[in-house]
């Protein structure tokens, strides 16, 4: 087994770099379906952009690498313990490439370990069977669509939809209002995996496992298999978009499984997995460990990325250029929809940055007045000569911030905000109140704002972990859209009302 811990390098790499041909097609199917120009299929560019600059560079897709999670497959006797330690060093190695960020953080302390081990990382399942090679299939699921899975326990009562019973209709519903609780806060638009009893734990697995499911194979339960075809037809009805932008494509998959349960338990658990759906597999030789075959990865057709170049929103759509630190006058011009093109310095800001401000004694160690808060944890290597450099930085999930962020924009003086998902009701009243504006990126696009960044120009608080530093970035050209504006406007709140009026259409039984 000389070749295994290499074969995981090259698994590690592969999945966190090149996007799988299943999921590469439900995005190019995306594309075609979504209208032409709207806000939706102009994010979708933007994530066709970035797939092709992750795959070119061989670089990280999105800059939450996940929690690695492997599922082997070993022939009787295969020692287990050496491939566990290999693929420790191989998590290790892709960790120091910056082909993995840094994600790992000690839940007492908050202390990242900084190599992606420690206890619970990586997850790593093994089970034996029959056959003479070694199976190795990697899944890379980021925390903000982690945050979107949810559980139900049967019978409940769902927003839009009413009672949900102890049926084939009840676990009908549970999946649609899955898919609209999940809003755009998980990427979207995304693949879901449906878990149908079970115990609370065994549930959640079940829900995981169907993620390992091709996009396009059948379900050979016939009842599922039509309840993942109308799934899908119709929860791209509910209009939540692409980063809840609003448009025709809300999900890109959905595979169910069914186990047996107790008589008093009946959960329906659903994982979310982002479109930056990460997972791949090899088979390897038994003996030397070495890469027989890929799977998920057959040829596929290009992303054609000139299709709707050029192409804007409706006449209506205002681009504006702005240059930081900005001025309270230029922010209150803005009104929700407008594309910003941010020139200058702006600085990450994320969990741990927001919990330790918020406290009175603590300062900012730059002066923020004007400033612009980019809510993201970016994948960062330091060259030998000790400078600095972005791997990948894309936003992190904003509404995680609620909490801290009307009073830091007030404490700071703070005129834009960056993240993903929107943000709630004290956010947008802050920004009211103070004259400051709420800007969504595209999610997952880690490739294509890390092209924007021209220069580190420093870093604070690097004992939060890298991740949660406070990074100083020179960008040009960082374009993002208003979906909070300083008049009360809020495109999040509107795309939840709306979808949720939409999800009520579909209370009448169906199964
Ligand atoms: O941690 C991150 O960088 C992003 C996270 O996956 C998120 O979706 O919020
Ligand atoms: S930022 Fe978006 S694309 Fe990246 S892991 Fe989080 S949910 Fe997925």
């Amino acid at each position: 087994m000389q070749q295994f811990q290499a074969s995981m390098l090259k698994l590690i790499i592969e999945t966190s770099t090149n996007l799988p041909s299943d999921v590469r097609k439900a995005v190019m199917k995306a594309r075609l379906e979504e209208e032409m120009g709207n806000r939706s299929s102009l994010a979708l560019d933007t994530i066709a952009e970035n797939i092709v600059m992750a795959q070119e560079e061989e670089a990280p897709i999105c800059q939450d690498t996940g929690m690695p999670t492997f599922h082997l497959h070993v022939p009787v006797g295969a020692n287990q313990i050496v491939m566990k330690k290999q693929i420790y060093a191989a998590i290790e190695e892709a960790t120091k490439m910056g082909k993995l960020r840094p994600n790992s953080v000690d839940s007492l302390t908050g202390v990242n370990s900084g190599n992606n081990l420690g206890p619970g990382t990586p997850v790593i399942h093994f089970e034996q069977w029959e056959r003479d090679d070694i199976e190795v299939q990697l899944i890379l699921k980021g925390g903000g669509c982690e945050n979107k899975n949810i559980q139900y326990a049967l019978p409940t009562e769902l927003d839009g939809l009413g009672k949900a019973g102890r049926d084939l209709d009840g676990i009908r519903k549970c999946i649609l209002h899955a898919v609209y609780q999940a809003q755009g806060q998980g990427c979207s638009a995304g693949f879901i995996g449906v878990g149908i009893g079970g115990d609370r734990t065994s549930g959640y697995t079940l829900a995981k496992d169907q993620l390992f499911r091709r996009t396009d194979d059948v379900n050979p339960i016939p009842e599922l298999a039509k309840l993942e075809e109308y799934v899908m037809e119709t929860a791209n009805q509910l209009g939540v978009g692409t980063m809840g932008f609003g448009g025709k494509v809300s999900l890109l998959g959905c595979k169910i499984g069914v186990m047996n349960r107790l008589p008093a338990s009946f959960y329906v658990s659903v994982a979310y997995n982002c479109w930056a759906f990460r997972r791949l597999g090899v088979v390897l030789d038994a003996s030397s460990g070495e890469i027989r075959e890929w799977q998920f990865q057959e040829s596929v057709e290009a992303f054609d990325l000139t299709k709707n170049a050029g192409e804007t929103d409706s006449d209506d759509t205002r681009t504006v250029v702005l240059q930081a630190p900005i001025s309270e006058e230029q922010v209150r011009d803005l009104k929700v929809g407008d594309v910003v093109i941010i020139n200058g310095e702006m600085h990450t800001g994320r969990d741990a940055f927001h919990k330790y401000m918020i406290e009175p004694e603590h300062t900012s160690p730059v002066d923020l007045s004007g400033g612009v808060i980019y809510h993201c944890g970016p994948v960062m290597l330091k060259d030998q000569q000790g400078e600095w450099h972005v791997k990948a930085a894309g936003p992190t999930t904003s509404s995680r911030e609620e909490p801290y962020q009307a009073d830091i924009i007030k404490k700071f003086g703070l005129r834009a905000v960056i993240g993903k998902g929107g943000m709630g009701p004290k956010t947008l009243k802050g920004l009211q109140e103070h004259g400051a504006v709420y800007l969504n990126a595209i999610g997952g696009a880690a490739q294509y704002y890390a092209r924007c960044v021209k220069k580190v120009n420093g870093v604070d608080f690097l004992e939060f972990g890298i991740p949660e530093a406070m990074w100083h970035l020179q960008v040009e050209g960082f374009a993002a859209i208003v979906t909070m504006d300083a008049h009360g406007n809020s495109l999040h709140a509107d795309i939840d009302n709306q979808s949720l009026r939409k999800l009520s259409d579909f209370a009448e039984k169906v199964f």
